[in-house]
């Protein structure tokens, strides 16, 4: 059964004056995949960071953003000082960048970035090897012994890609942030780290928000679409509903200007699995 994992709500965001993200609600579910869609400049990436306590200097977010630590227990993310957010990052909240290649330190080895992520959450030093090549491998790279060594500018695109999610969810984290993950990769290579994003998702009772400008990528991949105009969530709801049926002239505009085919066929045509018409936010 599916629980909130995280609610925000009245998410404010401004830098030097200029609000830019206004009073955004948003509640992800576990196991399951919720898009942030919108166009270059909404907020997407604004929206993402200030909830991991990553944004940039000079901003301050209000509002608030509640994650579940499971047991009836709840913390507020925009609240928290940053050293306890940096022990969230990672053990409770996993982050993943488009630029994966350029966050690897490129000295470190792929061994040694997970041996260090796994360190600074106090695992012990002699499960850390194969609580990393388990990380490795649940991210879709089959032979990580081979990897271990390997440092970032040896990877492919997509290997670094794979790299990253097996850091950011190395401590099998409740939320995973996506940030645009696979806009820079083929299409078959986009579509192994989806799967694995979706089959993450699923095992893990995790909740995964996942920013993409591509309309087709969230209509195919997530469960939920939110999208965002100017800094508000405009619409939210299944995501082959809203791609069939959208009910705001940005999201129909949106629709239309991606091209998303909406009749029939597979998910990102928009089929309304029963059951789910009327379900929207
Ligand atoms: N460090 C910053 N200083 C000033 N303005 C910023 C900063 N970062 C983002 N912005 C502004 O905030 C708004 C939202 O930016 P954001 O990066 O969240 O958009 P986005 O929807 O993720 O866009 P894209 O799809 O192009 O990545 C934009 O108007 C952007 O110019």
């Amino acid at each position: 059964m599916s629980s909130t994992v995280l609610t925000i709500s009245g998410l404010r965001v401004e830098i030097a004056g200029r609000r830019l993200i206004d009073g955004l609600d948003l509640a992800l579910a576990s196991g399951e995949i919720t898009a942030l869609v919108g166009r270059s400049g909404s907020g997407k990436s604004l929206t993402a960071r200030a909830v991991a306590g990553l944004l940039p200097e000079g901003a301050a977010a209000r509002g608030q953003a509640l994650l579940d630590r499971g047991r009836g227990r709840s913390e507020d993310l925009l609240g928290l000082s940053p050293y306890r957010l940096r022990r969230l990052r990672g053990a409770a909240i996993g982050y993943v960048f488009q630029e994966s290649q350029a966050a690897l330190n490129p000295t470190v080895t792929v061994g040694g970035h997970l041996r260090e992520t796994l360190k600074a959450h106090d695992v012990p030093r002699s499960h850390r090897r194969n609580r990393g090549l388990a990380a490795l491998r649940q991210a879709g790279l089959p032979a990580p012994e081979q990897l271990w060594s390997a440092y970032p500018f040896e990877l492919s695109g997509g290997q670094a890609q794979r790299v990253a999610l097996a850091l950011a969810t190395a401590l099998d984290p409740r939320l995973l942030i996506a940030d645009e993950v696979t806009s820079a990769l083929d299409p078959v290579t986009q579509a192994g780290v989806l799967d694995i994003l979706r089959t993450g998702a699923r095992a893990g009772q995790r909740a995964v928000l996942l920013i993409t400008h591509d309309l087709a990528v969230a209509g195919r991949w997530a469960d939920r679409l939110a999208v965002l105009d100017g800094g508000r969530i405009v619409e939210s709801g299944p995501s082959c509903q809203v791609l069939r049926d959208p009910a705001h002239p940005f999201t129909a505009e949106l629709v239309r200007a991606s091209g998303v085919a909406t009749d029939g066929g597979d998910r990102a045509r928009a089929d309304v699995p029963p059951g789910m018409a009327g379900e929207r936010a």
